[in-house]
Order: structure tokens, then C-alpha cells, then sequence
């Protein structure tokens, strides 16, 4: 079993429209509006790729409810605690000239202090029967920022190794409770660092960093240039050949699936590295946002390069 948890769920709403203009009309082309958050794109992912995900959080009102049909219809096994305010709706609107996307994310509802005590009694009770927890995305408001770094002490305590996928404060709060894996993209990484990862010495350099703290696997995902990962001291570049992409929303959130399954069913760390690239690039190739298809993710595992970087500190 590998649970997920999603503590600011939303409905990703993507819209396609012909040439996307600021302050102009559109008329959309398509539209579709999916249980989303990247927790909860990560546990469909996880189906899809046939391991046994368990979906956890936060859902509230009419938005709540819609997720939760969604999952069920879905066949995802999830236990959310619901809460008085309304579950958010994330907008993306897809430029079909160019496949370029212009995101507009809700803040969520606030969580009471009770709300969050419910989930954190849940969380204790859960982390005593999964090895593997994934906590991904924003916090919503009411919850401190400590809450990760919270999450990942109870799931610890209990032997479970958890996959973080988070953004801004809430990362750099949670790097010293030392989940097992981080994945921070460019604009993340960068702002954690204080570094851009056009400086690739300064970017080894700090994923080296990472991994001297305690996390044991570090990936920096740089879309379509794929991603450096750091393991037991060591550096591999991931690349993907171009393909044809229609909306990568979601692309991380199928990486770390990829990930978690991988090192869930021992693999090598190439093959985890292999299998998470084709998840988060197969993602690129579908409409909805967070959705892959498994003979896109196996015809891209045969089409992506992973080679270990030979790389010494010059300082
Ligand atoms: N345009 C693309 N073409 C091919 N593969 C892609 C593309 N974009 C992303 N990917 C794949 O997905 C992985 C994760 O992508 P990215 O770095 O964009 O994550 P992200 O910013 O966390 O995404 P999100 O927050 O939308 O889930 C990349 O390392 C790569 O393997
Ligand atoms: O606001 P957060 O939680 O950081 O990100 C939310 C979000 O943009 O991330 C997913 C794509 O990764 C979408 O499903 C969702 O709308």
C-alpha cells in the first residue's frame, strides 16, 4: 500500500482555448475538470502503474464532493477528513498554438485546529500499516508550516519513508525532519537554494548538500530537460527526447509516482530514475491534467537516457 496524502485537494479545471490573449474572450475548445492536488494525482497515477494507493487530506463542501465521486468512480481507496469550507478549484488554460499554459490556483479553505487534529490522529494510525507515504502539494490555510516536518516524524516513528513534494516555506521547513525523497522543480529548488540551476556545478553541489542532511534521494526536475537525481552519493542525469505534448500540469506528480513505485518494488535506482522520467513525460501526452497511460508510460522507458555525471567538488 502507498498512501498519499493531499492536504489542499482541488478540481483542476483545464480549459482549451485557440490562441490564449490577455484581457480578450475566449471560447473554450474543451474543457475538463478532474479530482486533482498533488497528492491525489499522484495516487491515480499509482493505479495506473497497478500498485495500491490510499488517498488521504482534506476535502470540504460542494468541490469535496465532487473529488471524493470522482475517486470512488475511479477505484481509489481514500480516507479524507472533511472539513467546514470548500475544497478549491485550480484553473489551467491551454494556448492550443503552442501548448503553453496559464495556471490560476485557489488558496483552499482554512482548517480548523480540530480538523487538523482529526487528521493528524488518522495519519498516526495509518503510517503503522504503509511503508511508504507520499505528502505532496500547497498547505492549505490553518495549517502551520511545521506540519510536513510533523507528518514526517509520526511516519518515521513507524518505519514508513516519505516521498515530499512541496513548495516554498513548506519545503524548507520540512528538509531537517529529513523526509526519504524530495522533488523540487527549478523555480523550486532555486528558491530553496538561492541558486539557478543554469549554474550546474552550484546545482550538484547543492543536491549533494541535500543528501549530507539526511534526505537519501534528491531529484531536481527540469520538465522537458528531464531532471539530475542524487542517490548514496552519487549523480544521474535523466533526458527524454522531444515528444508531443498537450498539458504537463502533473508531470511531477506522475515523476514521484514513478518514483515511489520503483523503490516500493526494489528496484535499481536507474530503473526508479527510468520509470519516474516515462511516468512524468507519458503525463505531458494526455488532455487532463495528472493522467498517464501505461503503454505511453512503457514505449517512453524504452526511449529515455540515464547516465550517472562524473562530478568532483571544485571547492
Ligand atoms: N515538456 C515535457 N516533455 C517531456 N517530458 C516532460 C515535459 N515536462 C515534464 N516532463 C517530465 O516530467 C518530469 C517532471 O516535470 P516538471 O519538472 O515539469 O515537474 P513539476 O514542475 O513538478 O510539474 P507539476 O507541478 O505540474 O506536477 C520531468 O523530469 C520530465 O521527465
Ligand atoms: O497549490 P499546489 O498544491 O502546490 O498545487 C496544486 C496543483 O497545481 O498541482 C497539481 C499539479 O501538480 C494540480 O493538480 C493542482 O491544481
Amino acid at each position: 500500500m502507498i498512501t498519499t496524502t493531499t492536504l489542499n485537494a482541488a478540481i483542476d479545471k483545464t480549459y482549451y482555448v485557440k490562441q490564449f490573449k490577455l484581457g480578450a474572450s475566449h471560447r473554450a475548445t474543451e474543457v475538463f475538470a478532474e479530482a486533482g492536488g498533488k497528492g491525489i494525482n499522484v495516487a491515480r497515477t499509482l493505479l495506473e502503474l497497478g500498485a495500491d494507493p490510499y488517498a488521504m487530506g482534506f476535502l470540504g463542501g460542494n468541490n469535496g464532493s465532487f473529488i471524493q465521486d470522482e475517486l470512488d468512480k475511479q477505484g481509489i481507496k481514500h480516507d479524507f477528513i472533511r472539513v467546514s469550507g470548500e475544497s478549491r478549484i485550480n484553473l489551467n488554460i491551454i494556448d492550443e498554438s503552442d501548448y503553453s499554459s496559464t495556471e490560476v490556483l485557489e488558496s483552499g479553505p482554512v482548517i480548523s485546529v480540530d480538523e487538523l487534529e482529526q487528521f493528524r490522529t488518522k495519519i498516526a494510525a495509518q503510517s503503522k500499516r504503509t511503508p511508504w507515504m507520499v505528502c505532496s502539494g500547497s498547505l492549505p490555510r490553518g495549517v502551520a508550516l511545521s506540519t510536513y516536518a510533523e507528518l514526517i516524524e509520526i511516519a518515521r516513528n513507524n518505519g514508513t519513508k516519505v516521498f515530499l513534494d512541496t513548495s516554498g516555506e513548506a519545503l524548507r521547513s520540512s528538509i531537517q525532519a529529513k523526509p526519504f525523497f524530495i522533488k523540487p522543480n527549478e523555480k523550486e529548488i532555486a528558491e530553496l537554494t538561492g541558486q539557478s540551476v543554469a549554474d550546474e556545478d552550484g546545482l550538484f553541489a547543492n543536491i549533494h548538500a541535500l543528501m549530507n542532511q539526511g534526505i537519501a534521494c534528491v531529484t531536481v526536475s527540469l520538465g522537458e530537460k528531464g531532471s539530475i537525481t542524487g542517490y548514496q552519493g552519487r549523480l544521474y542525469r535523466a533526458t527524454v527526447p522531444r515528444l508531443e505534448i498537450v498539458n504537463t500540469v502533473g508531470c511531477g506528480d506522475a515523476f514521484v509516482a514513478g518514483m515511489v513505485v520503483g523503490f516500493s518494488q526494489l528496484k535499481s535506482i536507474e530503473e526508479c530514475i527510468r520509470l519516474a522520467t516515462a511516468t512524468g513525460s507519458a503525463n505531458a501526452l494526455t488532455q487532463s491534467a495528472g493522467y498517464v497511460q501505461m503503454e505511453e508510460v512503457e514505449r517512453i522507458k524504452k526511449i529515455v537516457n540515464i547516465e550517472e555525471i562524473q562530478w568532483t567538488s571544485s571547492k
